[in-house]
């Protein structure tokens, strides 16, 4: 069982409310004035990971405190529970070990006293004798012909973490195309059947229930077009596998339970991409590229489990995330890679992070008095600083912002990685100094304006500056580093979810618009007038059952 703290009532709360009287009044460039030793002091360097936390509205003093409410909230005890495999998913029952498909030291891991690890091998073993034989095309399609285009059937978690990955690890691919289908707007479908051929396409059906109405509809769709393609019944084994934990509606569909790879209910939808569900991945980039992303997951989940907390990379982040959330009243939080490959990062972590911690019911089952999850958005840089890096600099609301970067490029052409990597090095350094109105007007004075026009112009061009970030900076994205920074960002909402008093694995959220559409469909189906909700509804339906 989880600890049941409400953390406003502790402490360490109580004391981060009159330090953040202190702290909200002082300037963080005057933080770095007053000590030069800021970097030193709040940075900490994980294998080829390096966070800078420096540029954060915090002394020494406020991680001291959040590292109290740590201890108040039992976070320690919270993260043993979900290593050791006790059933911290409350609320379905369920233990939390994605760790243990990284888990690469093998030592036993317990679920109702039988040790998963065996079964978690046996479908890795699986996954890679299949993905090495559709890879090196022994695999054969039936024309004979060798596979080359993959397409991932699924959503949510058991889509956007391989979309994610394989386009962060893209640098890796082998020939394979991997083409991704989640949403049920036919036209996902339709386009991406447009660009392959049946003899020489694998369908892969990822979904933790095999019950999802997108991908159900997505992968029916596909198995008619391939029929209709002129392949036989017998032929979709040779084409269709499936990636779940529902043996029986896979046999239901008509997929060979020998094509299937399978994973257990104590694997969470949006922590799965280190189950099955990666099958795409290690199709995409080799299984070996997929073993060294677990390799790097599981290298971070030691380092969570056993640093201490003051030198702790997700927890750090984790507090920081607290401190912003619930004292500074930040509502998001932006993720921010200046890495092209990384597109799709914030996106993941959208599902990661806001499916995880957007509850606003306590582990006792009470309403929350306080904030929980924040908002995560974001895009890479530097397109996003030329469309929304105007509200973070000058705009009216505090967005702690995450800077992600690889020292090294995958493609180093030209001068293109220098340019990018001075945007990098700029935007946190403008967040936080900002630009006073004495050095706007020196400015606008050194530019040739006049006096008239400087007092006109120059409020417009003052940045107040004191906006926090975070800065990743990693060696190079590779397979182990990106693991590892999956990893960190997982643990960081545990973390949050600790001090939050919430579960985080649970989604219960997701529920009451599947059962609403499933009660409008029928009525969709018919052409009579609906008058069975609000008027507002009922309008729309109308206009849509006229217009169609
Ligand atoms: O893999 P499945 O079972 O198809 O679920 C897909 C998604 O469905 C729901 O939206 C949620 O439960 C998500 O967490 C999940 O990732």
């Amino acid at each position: 069982m989880l600890p049941r703290i409400n953390f406003t009532d502790t402490k360490s709360f109580q004391y981060l409310t009159d330090h953040f009287i202190d702290i909200s009044g002082k300037q963080l460039k005057d933080l770095f004035t007053e000590d030069p030793a800021r970097f030193e002091k709040f940075s900490v360097q994980f294998n080829d990971i390096m966070l800078d936390y420096s540029k954060n509205r915090i002394t020494d003093k406020t991680m001291a405190l959040l590292i109290q409410l740590t201890t108040e909230c039992g976070l320690k005890e919270a993260i043993n529970a979900m290593f050791s495999g006790e059933a911290i998913n409350e609320t379905e029952g369920r233990a939390v070990l994605h760790t243990a498909l990284r888990n690469q030291s093998n030592l036993e891991v317990l679920v109702d006293g039988k040790d998963v690890m065996p079964d978690i091998n046996e479908v890795l073993g699986k996954i890679e004798k299949f993905t090495d034989a559709v890879i090196s095309g022994t695999w054969k399609g039936y024309t004979g012909k060798a596979i080359t285009d993959v397409v991932n059937i699924g959503i949510g978690g058991s889509d956007l973490g391989p979309v994610m990955v394989t386009e962060a690890l893209k640098a890796y691919k082998n020939h394979l195309n991997l083409h991704f289908v989640s949403n049920v707007d036919g036209t996902h479908i339709a386009e991406t059947l447009k660009t392959i051929n049946a003899e020489t396409t694998l369908f892969l059906i990822a979904s933790k229930t095999f019950t999802t109405q997108e991908t159900m509809a997505n992968a029916h769709s596909a198995r008619d077009w391939f029929l209709a393609a002129g392949a036989a019944e017998a032929d979709v084994a040779k084409h269709f596998a499936a990636l779940s934990t529902n043996a029986k509606a896979v046999s239901a569909f008509g997929i060979d339970t020998a094509n299937m790879f399978g994973f257990w209910d104590w694997v969470g939808g949006r922590y799965s991409i280190w189950s099955a569900i990666g099958t795409s991945i290690a199709l995409g980039v080799g299984f070996q590229n997929f073993k060294a992303l677990l390799a790097g997951a599981h290298a971070m989940d030691n380092h969570f489990k056993n640093t201490e907390f003051d030198q702790n990379i997700p927890v750090i982040l984790g507090l920081l995330g607290v401190w912003y959330n619930n004292f500074f009243e930040a509502e998001t939080n932006a993720i921010l890679p200046y890495d092209q490959y990384m597109h799709r990062f914030a996106a993941y972590f959208q599902q990661g992070d806001m499916e995880s911690n957007g509850k606003h019911v306590d582990r006792n089952g009470n309403d929350v008095s306080y904030e929980t999850g924040p908002i995560i958005w974001g895009e890479p840089g530097t397109n996003g600083q030329h469309a929304f890096y105007q509200l973070i600099h000058q705009g009216t609301k505090l967005i702690p912002c995450d800077f992600i970067a690889p020292a090294q490029s995958h493609n180093p052409l030209g001068e293109h990685h220098t340019l990018l990597l001075s945007n990098f090095f700029a935007q946190t350094e403008a967040l936080m100094n900002g630009k006073s109105l004495e050095e706007v007007v020196a400015e606008l004075k050194e530019s040739g304006k006049s006096d008239e026009e400087i007092e006109k112009l120059a409020p417009f061009k003052v940045f107040l500056g004191n906006r926090p970030t975070n800065s990743i900076l990693v060696k190079k994205i590779t397979p182990e580093t990106l693991g590892s920074l999956i990893a960190m960002y997982e643990h960081k909402i545990f973390v949050q979810g600790i001090i939050w008093n919430i579960f985080s694995f649970d989604q219960w959220g997701v529920e009451l618009g599947k059962q609403l559409a499933s009660k409008i469909l029928p009525e969709l189906r018919s052409d009579d007038e609906v008058q069975s909700h609000d008027s507002s509804t009922n309008g729309l339906i109308n206009l849509y059952k006229n217009w169609r």
